[in-house]
């Protein structure tokens, strides 16, 4: 068993995968193996969650998660916890793992009540795993919300009820809790468990292969988490131009602080230089607070050999200077209000897809549902599907930011961002991002790794952020870690 962290590397099977994964193994192994393979794990990290829990209380839905849940009553019965099963149903109606689940637990003894106790001090929560259709009602929607509501820690069998594998949209009962949450992943971890609602689902995640560890030798994974990347060491013997230069183009009446926020997060992360151009003709051509960013006339930029971050508060103004930008700038990150001005318009699309390097592009989800001319609902509906759909239309790396940030590339994997958390829903710091972005495009990484690094990168720094310090963009934007 493994927990599950941001420095994570791992391939993402959705529902179709892990059940030819569940089928393979299943296959080579006796009977039932997997599903009380499957229910040890769960008594063993509940045991180690709660250890003085006196009562558990295992909630079973009419399915194998339920199987997966009279497994582990058994188990936690056995080594002397007070374990109440609830369960609703015909055992005839059951799959047949599970019904041999039930007959197991019938024998250790123990028996199912169709109510939820009064008390717990642990729940665990096997009412919907891989086969969830629709949004849990009835006692099973009761019985979720009794376990979101209550002080005791929560643990969901595979997935938290009503999640989906796939997609991360939860359905469902689901309250703002402080007690811990956690998740014990079976045979695969999934692309839901990260993205969408499924940070705030899950918890802490968990992953039992059940003895099956597949690797993803044939490609076949609908996602990986990245792992970690630490910079890399730097010669003695370099100079600033041996880092590359980040231009930062953007800047309309009322937004200079956009680019000036992408431009000293650039210079932190690590770019030897970094230029500004604004596009508001009455801003001022210097920064007191970082005196070492050099303000151009905007049209001079980018110069030969810059990477350029383009869009920040960039306003309507930007819309007439793209196709030049399209077709001459070298490395590329393309945000905000250049994202707005690409939405709708073919030929700056087509001039897009033609570049010779990928573009980097950072959309929130209303401004990739402006691109795609959908919903923003659309594009939350199947997060990995809309960056994807983004990445091939533009042939650009495309990260779709929000909870579990996605990268989607043409012709290569997708990845989604384990790292961050809502302390970095304030603004500008989609501006900083975008200059971490340009930093790494600057310092010669391919458009993927530095969307993927800066994201990670990005996330990481508010999530070691320190609780009585406020997160803001400008702070954030002067974090990135000193290189050792
Ligand atoms: N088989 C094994 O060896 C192992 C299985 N594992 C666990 O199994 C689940 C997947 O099991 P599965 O039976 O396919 O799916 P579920 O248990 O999630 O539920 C399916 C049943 O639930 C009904 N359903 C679906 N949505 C709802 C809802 N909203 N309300 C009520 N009922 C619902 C569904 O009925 P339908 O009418 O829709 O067909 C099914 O009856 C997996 O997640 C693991 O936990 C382990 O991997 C170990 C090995
Ligand atoms: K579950």
């Amino acid at each position: 068993m493994q927990r599950i962290s941001t420095h994570t590397r791992a391939p993402l099977w959705g529902k179709a995968g892990t059940r030819r994964i569940e089928a393979q193994a299943s296959a080579s192994l006796p009977p039932h193996t997997l599903m009380r393979r499957a229910g040890l794990g769960i008594a063993r990290l509940a045991m180690a969650l709660a250890p003085h829990a006196r009562h558990i209380w295992v909630a079973c839905g009419p399915g194998n998660n339920g199987g997966d849940g009279f497994e582990a009553a058994v188990q936690l019965q056995a080594c002397g916890f007070h374990t109440t099963v609830s369960w609703r149903g015909d055992a005839t109606a059951l799959p047949s793992d599970a019904r041999a689940a039930l007959t197991r637990l019938h024998a250790a003894g123990l028996s199912c009540t169709p109510e939820a106790p009064s008390h717990w001090d642990l729940a665990i929560d096997a009412l919907l795993g891989l086969g969830s259709r629709r949004p849990p009602d009835g006692h099973l929607a009761d019985w979720l919300q009794r376990m979101h509501a209550a002080d005791a820690p929560l643990l969901s069998v595979d997935l938290p009820s009503g999640l989906d594998a796939d997609t991360g949209v939860g359905t469902g009962p689901v309250l703002v809790s402080r007690a811990p949450r956690h998740c014990l992943s079976l045979l695969s971890l999934k692309p839901g468990q990260f993205t969408a609602d499924g940070r705030d689902r899950c918890g802490t995640l968990w992953l039992d292969d059940l003895g099956c560890a597949v690797d993803d030798a044939s490609g076949s994974a609908d996602a990986w988490l990245p792992g970690f990347a630490p910079d890399q060491p730097r010669l003695h013997a370099t100079h600033k131009g041996s880092y590359g230069d980040v231009a930062v183009l953007g800047g309309a009446p009322g937004m200079v602080g956009a680019p000036i926020l992408a431009a000293t997060a650039a210079l932190h992360a690590g770019a030897g230089r970094v230029f500004v151009g604004l596009l508001d003709p009455a801003a001022a051509a210097w920064d007191a607070t970082a005196p070492e960013l050099m303000f151009r006339p905007h049209h001079t930029l980018p110069q030969h050999g810059q990477a350029l971050v383009c869009g920040c508060g960039g306003g309507e103004a930007l819309a007439a200077m793209l196709p030049a930008l399209l077709d001459h700038a070298g490395p590329l990150v393309l945000d905000a209000d250049a994202l707005n001005a690409l939405a709708g318009q073919d030929a700056l699309q087509k001039r897009l897809h033609q570049r010779a390097s990928p573009a980097v592009l950072t959309p929130h989800p209303l401004e990739a549902a402006r691109l795609l001319n959908c919903s923003t609902a659309q594009v939350q509906a199947d997060r990995l599907a809309a960056a994807r759909t983004l990445a091939e239309r533009m042939n650009s790396v495309v990260l779709l930011k929000g909870s579990g940030s996605v990268i989607a590339s043409p012709g290569a994997p997708a990845l989604i961002n384990p790292s961050g958390n809502a302390r970095l829903a304030s603004a500008g710091t989609g501006d900083v991002l975008a200059g971490f972005i340009g930093a790494l495009l600057a310092q010669g990484l391919d458009p993927r790794s530095a969307a993927w690094r800066a994201a990670w990168r990005h996330g990481d720094l508010a999530d070691r952020w320190p609780a009585h310090r406020p997160l803001t963009a400008s702070a954030l934007a002067r974090a990135w870690p000193a290189r050792a």
